[in-house]
C-alpha cells in the first residue's frame, strides 16, 4: 500500500515538474520576443544615428540604462551582478549590430569572412592583422572596433571569424585587460606571432616639439614610452580608444599643441609628421599577437605546439604543488606560468599556463583529467603552433 502511495506521489510530482516547466517555456519564449522586440528597435535606432551623423555608441546612455537595470533588478530581489552581466552583452551586441548595419547602408560589400581589431586604420593591430592577413589568411575584411572588448565579443557572437588582440609587450608587459577577457570569454587562441612596435610622436606639419602640449595615445603606447613622457612634465596626457583614433583627431583639429603617439605607418596615412622616432623604453619593442577564434583549432601534430590554460585554485596553496606533481608524472613542459588578477575582483587570482604540449595528444588529454579533479576552474584557451620572437 505504501509502494502504491509512493508510486502515485512521484508520478504526481512529475505532472507538477511537467506543468511548471511548461510556464518557464512560455516565460522563456516571452523573453525571446521582447529580446527580438529590442533588436527591431536597434535598427530603428541605427537608422536614426546615421541620419543625423551621430556615433554609434553612447556611452552616457549606455551608464544610465545599466543604472536603471541595476535598480529594477534590485527591486525585483534578483541577481543584480548577473542581470548586469546579461545586459552588458546584450548592450555590446546591439553595438556590434548597428556597426553591421551602418556598413550595409553605406553600401559596403559584407564579406562573410571578417577578422576584427582595434582600429581605425594606422593602429598597431592594424599593421599586425594586415601581416597576418597577407601570410595567413588571405582576403579576409578587416572590421575595426573601438576596444578590446568590442573585438572579443564579435568573436565570441559569432559576427566575426578571427579576432587579433596583443597579449603582452617587451617594455609594458602582460596586457591585463586582454588576459581577463580571454579568461571569461567563450573564445580561443589560434594563432600567435610577434610585431617590432616603433613608436614615434606625431603632430601636424606646422608643428614642433616646443609647441606641444597635449599628447594622445592608447594606454598601452603611453606605458611603453612613459619614459620618454616623462622628459616632458608639462604635457597633458590623454588616454582615448586607439592610437590611430588619436592620428584621426589631431588632423581634423589642425592644432599645432596637439601630438599622438603612434605608428609611422599611420603617420603617412594621416599626413602627418614624425618628430621623434623609437621613442619606446626599449629599443627592441616588440609586441606579441595572439589570433582569436570561436572554435578550437587541431593542428598538424607533426609542427611544435603550445597549449594555454587557464586555471583557478581555492585558498589552499598546497593545491599548487599537487599540482606540479602532476606535471612532472605527465611529463609535460611549462613554458610559462603568471599569476593575473581578476579586474572585476582584485583578491581573486588566476594562474596561466603555456604548456609546449598538443592539446590533443593522449597524455595531455590524460593530464588535464588529473588536474581537473584537484581545481575550482580550469579553461583550455588554446592550442596553436609556437611561433618565436
Ligand atoms: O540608445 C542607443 O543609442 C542605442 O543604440 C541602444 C543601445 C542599447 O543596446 O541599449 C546600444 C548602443 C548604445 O551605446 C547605447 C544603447
Amino acid at each position: 500500500m505504501f509502494t502504491i502511495i509512493k508510486g502515485f506521489m512521484a508520478m504526481n510530482t512529475t505532472n507538477i515538474l511537467k506543468s511548471l516547466r511548461k510556464k518557464i517555456n512560455l516565460v522563456d519564449e516571452s523573453i525571446i520576443e521582447l529580446l527580438s522586440k529590442r533588436q527591431s528597435l536597434i535598427k530603428e535606432i541605427a537608422k536614426e544615428k546615421i541620419e543625423k551623423k551621430l556615433k554609434i555608441r553612447d556611452e552616457k546612455r549606455e551608464k544610465e540604462l545599466l543604472c536603471f537595470i541595476e535598480k529594477i533588478s534590485k527591486q525585483k530581489k534578483l541577481n543584480t551582478q548577473l542581470i548586469l552581466k546579461i545586459f552588458k552583452l546584450i548592450i555590446l551586441n546591439s553595438v556590434l549590430e548597428q556597426k553591421k548595419f551602418l556598413k550595409i547602408i553605406s553600401n559596403k560589400k559584407i564579406n562573410d569572412k571578417t577578422i576584427s581589431l582595434l582600429g581605425p586604420k594606422g593602429s598597431y593591430s592594424y599593421i599586425a592583422a594586415l601581416k597576418y592577413n597577407k601570410y595567413k589568411l588571405k582576403n579576409y575584411e578587416l572590421n575595426m572596433l573601438s576596444n578590446f572588448k568590442e573585438i572579443v565579443c564579435a568573436v565570441e557572437l559569432n559576427q566575426s571569424h578571427y579576432g587579433i588582440l596583443p597579449l603582452e609587450n617587451t617594455s609594458s608587459g602582460d596586457i591585463e585587460e586582454v588576459f581577463n577577457l580571454l579568461f571569461e570569454h567563450d573564445i580561443f587562441i589560434i594563432n600567435e606571432f610577434y610585431l617590432k612596435i616603433e613608436h614615434c610622436l606625431l603632430s601636424i606639419k606646422t608643428s614642433d616639439i616646443h609647441k606641444i602640449k597635449n599628447v594622445y595615445s592608447h594606454y598601452q603606447p603611453l606605458k611603453q614610452c612613459n619614459k620618454f613622457i616623462q622628459l616632458f612634465p608639462h604635457w597633458n596626457i590623454k588616454k582615448i580608444s586607439s592610437s590611430s583614433y588619436g592620428m584621426q583627431k589631431i588632423m581634423q583639429s589642425n592644432c599645432i599643441t596637439n601630438a599622438v603617439i603612434g605608428s609611422e605607418e599611420g603617420a603617412k596615412l594621416y599626413g602627418l609628421q614624425i618628430i621623434k622616432k623609437n621613442i619606446s623604453n626599449q629599443k627592441k619593442n616588440i609586441t606579441r599577437f595572439i589570433i582569436i577564434s570561436k572554435k578550437l583549432k587541431k593542428n598538424h601534430k607533426n609542427i611544435p605546439l603550445k597549449t594555454s590554460i587557464v586555471l583557478k585554485l581555492d585558498k589552499n596553496i598546497n593545491n599548487f604543488l599537487e599540482i606540479l606533481k602532476i606535471f612532472k608524472s605527465y611529463s609535460i613542459v611549462i613554458h610559462k606560468l603568471q599569476t593575473h588578477i581578476n579586474i572585476h575582483k582584485p583578491t581573486k587570482k588566476f594562474f596561466y599556463l603555456e604548456i609546449t604540449n598538443d592539446l590533443y595528444s593522449n597524455n595531455t588529454i590524460k593530464f588535464i583529467k588529473e588536474i581537473k579533479k584537484i581545481v575550482d576552474f580550469i579553461k583550455i584557451l588554446g592550442c596553436y603552433p609556437i611561433n618565436n620572437i
